[in-house]
């Protein structure tokens, strides 16, 4: 039996149109648009019929950068698959693009198994997964072709984290020219690892092991550097190349150069490198090490560089890198040695409150919003326009957006597993009313109605973004 609604008389605002229009939905799909109050949108009907007269309704969001359980530093990421889709649901994110990782010495097939295992029959909303290289060799290089065969079209690499994740110049060059002949896209943590484990040493030895320190040591040069070399042995390899987690002026910089000589080198920010800084990592009483990610938070100055980036299309895609910790047990394991602070923030929930705030601010455009946060990531990582967009065809995966409502960001009202916020207290304009997941309701008037288990594993084509 086929099941239909029709979403009646909200703004429809993709990437490239805002219109009026009545979207009628079927099978989980997008069937028509209609402008709204014409012949044609009365002819729109269907048994379930949901007003959003006075709302937006948006592509679902597209967050292609979460660790879920993710393991780190002796402990692991706080949401699981299941508590971080449903919180992703609840502020209007309808696909994730979660890393599964490779161990050192382990095949990559192997990581990817297990985070199949911890995702499937969880999820609320649809999912994919990068897949983490942390060990190149040839079982490694030929591995990824499988992989980008059967829909895991994207590898991160580290030029940090020494001993864990890292890898080397030679290691990258040599899954960058892989990637090159298979398609794949090599998504990079560009921070200069063994210089920021030098600097780490020394401040610890000078007795500096507060929170603020982790921003201090992991320098904006060093940044800056490591996407030079990322961008430079991209160039040698005749690959693509997607820089992660983008914090620093000087690193946007290096990406606008390489765009301006037309390279295909792309970069992804956050909102917390957007709305916080430095002042949150020196909070007292080793509340900082609520901010301790890496890339780390800069000095505000930065901010600037990152919202003309965004305008400019120097970044393209703004993500979460959603790696949640909690204050209490798992932060904590850094008392005393800033350098033990699990890495990562809480964010899948607001992601999209916080970019829509920034229209309200004046720093992007409603359509710009959709497409830094919707249509873009799912272009970069092959979803499109299945994923990012209000289109026949499309999956409908749809929000209803309150563009007026008023909200408070706490940890008492958050659904993420964690246990402070990133954002505690902070006003946002701008509410999620009611997602639906090709077709289903997951948040119904901000009830959630979904379940663990709806969300299936999406495959995706190779990156959309380059033709
Ligand atoms: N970003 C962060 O601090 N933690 C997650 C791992 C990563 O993306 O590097
Ligand atoms: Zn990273
Ligand atoms: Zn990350």
């Amino acid at each position: 039996m086929s099941s239909r609604t029709v979403i009646r008389g909200g703004l429809v605002v993709t990437a490239s149109d805002e219109i009026h229009a009545d979207v009628l939905i079927e099978d989980g799909r997008v069937a028509a648009l209609a402008a709204s109050g014409t012949p044609a949108a009365e002819s729109l009907t269907a048994p379930r019929v949901l007003d959003a007269t006075g709302k937006y309704v948006l592509p679902g969001g597209v967050d292609v950068h979460t660790h879920m359980e993710m393991p780190f530093g002796g402990t692991f990421a706080s949401d699981t698959f299941e508590t971080g889709t449903r919180a992703a649901a609840w502020g209007g994110t309808t696909t994730i693009v979660d890393f599964a990782v490779q161990s050192v010495g382990r095949p990559l097939r192997e990581g990817l198994d297990a985070w199949h295992a911890k995702a499937e029959g969880n999820c609320a909303i649809d999912y994919g997964f990068h897949m983490i290289v942390s060990d190149v060799n040839e079982e490694t290089l030929k591995e990824m072709d499988l992989l980008v065969e059967e829909g895991i079209t994207s590898f991160k690499q580290f030029m940090a984290y020494p001993g864990v994740f890292y890898s080397d110049d030679g290691q990258i060059l040599r899954a960058m020219q892989r990637a090159s002949a298979n398609g794949g896209l090599i998504m990079m943590h560009a921070e200069n690892g063994i210089a920021i484990d030098v600097l780490v040493e020394q401040a610890l030895a000078r007795g500096e092991t507060d929170p603020r320190h982790h921003g201090e040591v992991r320098k904006v040069l060093l940044e800056a550097e490591a996407t030079h070399r990322a961008i430079q042995l991209a160039r040698v390899a005749g690959a693509p190349l997607y820089v992660v987690h983008v914090s620093a002026e000087e690193a946007v910089a290096e990406l606008a150069a390489a765009r301006d000589k037309g390279l295909p080198v792309f970069g992804e920010t956050c909102p917390q490198y957007l709305f916080l800084s430095t002042d949150n990592l020196a909070e007292p009483a080793f509340d900082g090490a609520k901010y301790v990610c890496s890339t780390p938070l800069r000095p505000r100055e930065h901010q600037a560089a990152l919202w003309r980036g965004l305008r400019t299309n120097d970044l393209q895609v703004v993500s979460t890198d959603h790696c949640p910790f909690c204050f209490t047990g798992q932060k904590e394991l850094g008392r005393g040695d800033f350098s033990k602070i699990p890495n990562g923030l809480p964010g899948v929930e607001h992601r999209m409150d916080l970019l829509h705030q920034a229209v309200v601010d004046g720093h992007i455009s409603r359509r710009r919003w959709i497409e830094i946060a919707c249509a873009t990531p799912a272009r970069m990582f092959g979803l499109y326009p299945k994923k990012g967009t209000i289109a026949p065809g499309a999956d409908a995966d749809i929000v209803i957006y309150d563009p007026h409502a008023e909200q408070v960001i706490s940890a008492e009202t958050h659904h993420m597993n964690v246990d402070y916020s990133a954002y505690e207290g902070k006003r946002v304009t701008g509410r999620v009313e009611t997602v639906l997941s090709r077709g289903e309701p997951v948040i119904d008037a901000r009830r959630f109605v979904g379940r663990a288990g709806h969300g299936v594993y999406t495959p995706r084509s190779t990156c959309q973004y380059l033709s």
